[in-house]
């Protein structure tokens, strides 16, 4: 019995493109049924539901004769918009049978990592959720870039799970679960049944990468499952194809893998910091100031910093590493690189002679960093 699972109020639900398009051949809209009927079950017991769907891309090369997923951008989100178009109605027509309403949210990596669109975003999905409608969430594709792409819709189902304060994070993907080696490759590989989200064993074991459909493979679920952590919740990676996964799951029956919180939650200005994907550059510290990051709660001063690198403004993530390189925290700096490449190794009292103003005294303050 997973008492995780079977208490969770609040789920979100990935579908990978890989589960929802049939291997290529346009939308599986008899699976896509049966999951609605799992979900409209789930909604009458009382549980909140966020559904993060993939396949617009594989739905458009479908809708387009396309059977090679194509490599150019411009096609890529071609095929994306009108998939999309596909998509949303199959969903709204399968919940509508149900007398359920959905709602369309399309999102990209910049509308979370800005914070007041993060917040707007936050606030819309929870209108939603108390309106008992179903959110069905997307990348953005038509008009992302390498820069403000999440890349895989596991990330962003982890970052809706943060936003929303999900209990569960339920990924859906072609096979049973995680197992110990990829499966394609080994048929002999076991299926991993619970873990820790933290455990660096898995990393090993989620190498390869998506199928011909799906972006991400193990690797993306294994990392979405960690940041979904960091907000409490609990991810489980299963198979959408076993028999009636979802009531199975609520009825707390041992299947796919459940990867568990292992740290304390973090404050949700922490969490929101955590989803920055995108960093802009490097702060090389010395001894003292790892040593001083690491006790926690800690600002980082520009006297501990040896070396600026990358190009990034005022309010830009940056990641910060000891003299070996490891990665020791990331942060929002309050200088940019040019500014910082000014006052490092200084004590705070001479940024205004440096720069001939001072923002602030830390280069990136507490409130604004994450430990590693
Ligand atoms: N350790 C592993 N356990 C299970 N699957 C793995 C593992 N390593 C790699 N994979 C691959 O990841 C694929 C699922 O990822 P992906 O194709 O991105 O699907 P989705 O569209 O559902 O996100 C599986 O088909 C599998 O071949
Ligand atoms: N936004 C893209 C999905 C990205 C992707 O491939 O995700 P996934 O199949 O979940 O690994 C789409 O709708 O086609």
């Amino acid at each position: 019995m997973r008492s995780k699972v079977t208490g969770a109020q609040r789920w979100v639900v990935k579908i990978g493109s890989a589960l929802l398009t049939a291997d290529g051949k346009g939308l599986d809209r008899a699976a896509m049924g049966v999951w609605v009927e799992q979900m409209v079950a789930l909604h009458e017991a009382g549980v909140e539901l966020v559904l993060v769907s993939s396949g617009a891309v594989a739905a458009g090369m479908s809708r387009l004769g396309w059977s090679v997923r194509p490599s150019a951008m411009h096609e890529l989100q071609a095929a994306a918009a009108i998939g999309q178009m596909g998509l949303v109605q199959a969903w709204e027509s399968s919940f509508a049978e149900h007398g359920r309403h959905t709602a369309q949210i399309l999102l990209t990596h910049d509308d979370l990592s800005d914070r007041k669109r993060y917040l707007n975003a936050r606030s819309t999905l929870r209108a939603l959720v108390e309106l008992k409608v179903i959110p069905v969430i997307n990348e953005n594709d038509t008009v992302v870039t390498d820069e403000i792409r999440f890349g895989d819709n596991d990330t962003l189902a982890a970052l809706v799970a943060n936003l929303v304060e999900a209990d569960l994070l339920v990924i859906l993907t072609d096979r049973d679960g995680m197992f110990d080696a990829d499966p394609r490759k080994n048929p002999d590989a076991n299926l991993i049944y619970e873990a820790r989200a933290d455990d660096p064993a898995l990393d090993a074991v989620a190498g390869g990468t998506g199928g011909a459909l799906g972006r991400g493979g193990m690797q993306t679920k294994l990392r979405a499952a960690r940041l979904a952590a960091r907000s409490g919740a609990h991810t489980i990676i299963v198979g959408g194809r076993i028999d009636r996964v979802l009531d199975r799951l609520k009825a707390g029956e041992r299947i796919g893998t459940l990867l568990s919180p292992e740290r304390g939650m973090l404050a949700a200005r922490k969490q929101w910091l955590a989803g920055h994907l995108q960093t802009r550059g490097t702060l090389v510290l010395d001894a003292g100031a790892v040593a001083a990051l690491s006790q926690g709660n800690k600002s980082l001063l520009p006297v501990g910093v040896k070396l600026v690198q990358g190009s990034f403004r005022r309010g830009e993530m940056v990641v910060c590493v000891a003299p070996d390189g490891r990665e020791i925290a990331r942060g929002l700096a309050n200088y940019s690189a040019l500014e910082a490449q000014k006052i490092i190794g200084q004590s705070s009292e001479a940024i205004v002679g440096l720069l001939g103003y001072m923002a602030e005294p830390e280069l990136v303050h507490r409130d604004n960093l994450i430990l590693v």
